[in-house]
């Protein structure tokens, strides 16, 4: 059978989403607030150098200003700390990551919960998903979490409309499984959640009612062709890398089976989909953090 889902092109919509962002900041620099973004690298993982490679060339290229923090692999706990200590005081920084994971002997809550919230840019600081969680409705003005900000985006640029729709989240990681409901189910989007997991017994069961599903277990092909109804939307957020036993290089499998493409209305690819989108809302939660940094000042 041939492939008949529309193809949710994330490339395309992190574009715009980047064009919009563009003027926001050259908007900002006309006020004399140049956004800046940093990371936080320990080690030297090609793969998180890849990716927060990824995040300064992005970043430069919409006009903003970017600062690279990195460190050796055996880094102490107090030093990691310390440059957490600088960026929050900073003021050319109005947004940052530290890369995950971080190597085995740092305690990565301990970090996390130093970041400043007001520049937290992952959206994922214990107070920031506080705040989501006591905000249902209204203005939000504390960064949301990027991924499951993405996730919505992509949807919703393709003229997807979620209101009333059943959308299985398959994961409950921190990134995406366990903040993706709080995002789905604000008034504004009005959605109907189910979260699956390992420990969920008729999992095929529930993901045959969605309408939309987002695979975030991290498990090369755990949603499977079958178990998708027909023209429901689907979202690969999976990343597991491995060796592709025809080419013999090292590639990414999402959550995914490449067949549900036969079967389903939409579907995200994998690389290509989700992934630019974290990106894209990451860069995007710094720029408003700018905004409310320029608003405070003026
Ligand atoms: N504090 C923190 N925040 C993160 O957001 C974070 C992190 N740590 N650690 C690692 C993961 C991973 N991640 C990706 C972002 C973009 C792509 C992306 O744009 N991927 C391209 C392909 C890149 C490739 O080929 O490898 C795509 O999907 O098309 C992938 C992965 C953010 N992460």
């Amino acid at each position: 059978m041939a492939q008949t889902a529309k193809i949710l092109d994330g490339k395309a919509a992190s574009a715009s989403i980047k064009a919009e962002l563009t003027e926001r900041v050259a908007a900002l620099k006309a006020r004399g607030v140049t956004p800046g973004i940093a990371t936080v690298l320990v080690g030297a993982d090609p793969a998180s150098q890849l990716y927060v490679g990824m995040k300064h060339k992005q970043s430069k290229a919409i006009g903003m200003n970017s600062i690279q923090k990195e460190l050796p692999a055996d880094a102490t706990q107090e030093q990691v700390e310390a440059v957490i200590d600088e960026l929050n005081a900073d003021p050319a920084c109005h947004g940052y990551i530290v890369q995950l994971p971080l190597p085995k002997h740092l305690d990565t809550d301990a970090i996390l919960e130093r970041i400043d919230p007001a520049k937290d840019a992952d959206g994922l600081h214990p107070t920031n998903l506080g705040k989501l969680v006591l905000n249902v409705n209204g203005q939000i003005d504390t960064p949301l979490p990027c991924t499951p900000r993405g996730v919505i985006e992509l949807l919703l640029r393709n003229g997807y409309d979620l209101k009333g729709k059943h959308v299985v989240v398959v994961g409950r990681g921190v990134t995406i499984g366990r903040p993706m409901p709080l995002l789905l189910t604000r008034r504004e989007v009005n959605a109907t959640v189910t979260v699956v997991h390992t420990g969920t017994p008729n999992m095929s069961e529930l993901l045959k009612q969605a309408d939309v599903i987002v695979g975030a277990a991290g498990a090369k092909h755990i949603v499977k062709a079958a178990d998708v109804k027909p023209g429901a939307a689907v979202l690969d957020v999976g990343v597991t890398r491995e060796t592709d036993p025809e080419t013999g290089k090292s590639r990414i499998y999402g959550d995914i089976e490449p067949a549900a493409a036969e079967v389903a209305g939409y579907i995200s690819p994998n690389p290509g989909g989700v992934g630019p989108m974290t990106v894209a809302l990451l860069m995007t939660n710094v720029v408003e953090a700018a905004e409310r940094a320029a608003a405070a000042k003026a």
